[in-house]
């Protein structure tokens, strides 16, 4: 058995961008021989091979090309040159709603759906009850799909594609609709999935999901492979990248500067082991420019600056700086804080400066209460 599960050959895609199209008769009459055209080559002599079994993550900013990419790989698009092979039955949750008759029901759509994939009416039946427990649909199965919300419409469209024994599959972002409750539920079934031998091409925008799900990552930039390997070097080279291309836009001053600054720590009821031991003091921070520094002030004395923290539960948590670079970045941050007098009220202040002129950007103040070796409040 070909141990391959998707090929890319030295493929290319393009699309045609119109512009100044006409809209109307007239227009069209006037300027018939007018409407300006582009070539957009979105992805190029792209070389990609997918071994059976992984799972594999597509990154890369917006419109580099990801969803193109699996697209083409589904065959809901084909190339302009070069070509995409796979090999193994294949089942895709690209766009919402696609594939759903907006008038059929739940359960219409899932024989639809299912039969359409080569499952007999016996096999259909026998796996309706798992696909609509799995989807918590309940007694909406029986609404036509046009009254259904994007989360309900992923519901369903997850659930049908994990039970048609699919050997590849192909996801583009849509899991994000789905509430926190759904999102795990699928992120478990991912995780069995991958432990199977199913192959995987995920395209998310959260790292975090890549770095937990995937063993390996692809980096799409400028319509090419940047990067394919392991996804912890491929995301630290893709955020890298992002802050260059971000800082190098940066052109003026920034004009409206706003930043966000969060305690997570000191906890209530935490136990201070000695005094010679500092207080671990921890948040994160959010900035729309990159050239911030976030100190630290204990009692009005500045004793820190904060140090960056790997938090895998906050975006983008990288940058040496705090604020980080991208739009809405998050930076974890952490500071050990050593209390002077130790038994009483102290005030700990975390202040993000603007490092261009010094100016403070926003600021946040915390007070904790220490009695015997304990913050109480
Ligand atoms: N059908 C189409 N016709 C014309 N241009 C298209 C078409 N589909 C995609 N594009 C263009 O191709 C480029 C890549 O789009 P694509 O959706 O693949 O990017 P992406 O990496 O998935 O982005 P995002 O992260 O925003 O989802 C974009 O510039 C987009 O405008």
């Amino acid at each position: 058995m070909n141990d391959i599960a998707i090929q890319v050959i030295q493929m290319s895609k393009n699309f045609k961008r119109i512009f100044d199209k006409p809209n109307t008769l007239k227009e069209r009459l006037i300027f018939w021989n007018k409407s300006k055209s582009e070539v957009h080559h979105v992805l190029k002599n792209i070389n990609i091979n997918i071994q059976h079994g992984e799972t594999v993550a597509l990154i890369g900013s917006n419109g580099s090309g990801k969803s193109t990419l699996l697209k083409l790989m589904s065959k809901i698009l084909y190339p302009n040159q070069g070509s995409i092979i796979t090999n193994g039955k294949l089942t895709s949750l690209l766009e919402l709603g696609a594939g759903f008759h907006p008038d059929f029901t739940g359960r219409e759509n899932i024989y639809f759906n299912a039969a359409i994939f080569g499952l007999s009416k016996k096999q259909i039946e026998n796996r309706m009850e798992d696909i609509i427990a799995f989807s918590e649909l309940g007694e909406f199965i029986d609404n036509p799909v046009r009254t259904y919300s994007s989360g309900m419409y992923m519901r369903l469209a997850f659930s049908v594609a994990i039970n048609v024994d699919a050997e590849i599959l192909l996801i583009d972002e849509i899991l994000a609709v789905g509430d926190q409750h759904f999102q795990d539920k699928c992120f478990s079934k991912l995780v069995e999935l991958r432990d199977s031998d199913k192959t995987i091409v995920i395209v998310s925008h959260s790292l975090d999901t890549v770095r937990r799900l995937c063993g390996r990552a692809i980096w799409l930039y400028n319509g090419e492979v940047a990067m394919d390997g392991d996804p912890a070097d491929v995301i630290d080279h893709y955020l890298d990248k992002m802050i260059e291309d971000h800082d190098s836009s940066q052109t003026g001053p920034v004009e409206k500067v706003e930043g966000q600054i969060h305690f997570d720590e000191p906890l209530m009821n935490e136990i201070v082991v000695d005094v010679s031991e500092p207080l671990m003091v921890r948040g994160w921070a959010l900035c729309n420019i990159a050239n911030t520094t976030l100190k630290i002030y204990l009692d009005g004395m500045e004793i820190a600056t904060a140090m960056r923290e790997r938090r895998p539960d906050v975006l983008m948590t990288y940058h040496d700086m705090y604020g980080g670079a991208a739009p809405n970045a998050k930076c974890g941050w952490y500071c050990p804080v050593k209390l002077n007098n130790y038994t009483g009220l102290h005030s700990i202040d975390a202040i993000l400066y603007n490092n261009f002129d010094q100016k403070i950007i926003t600021q946040d103040r915390i007070q904790i209460k220490i009695e015997g070796n304990q913050v109480i409040s």
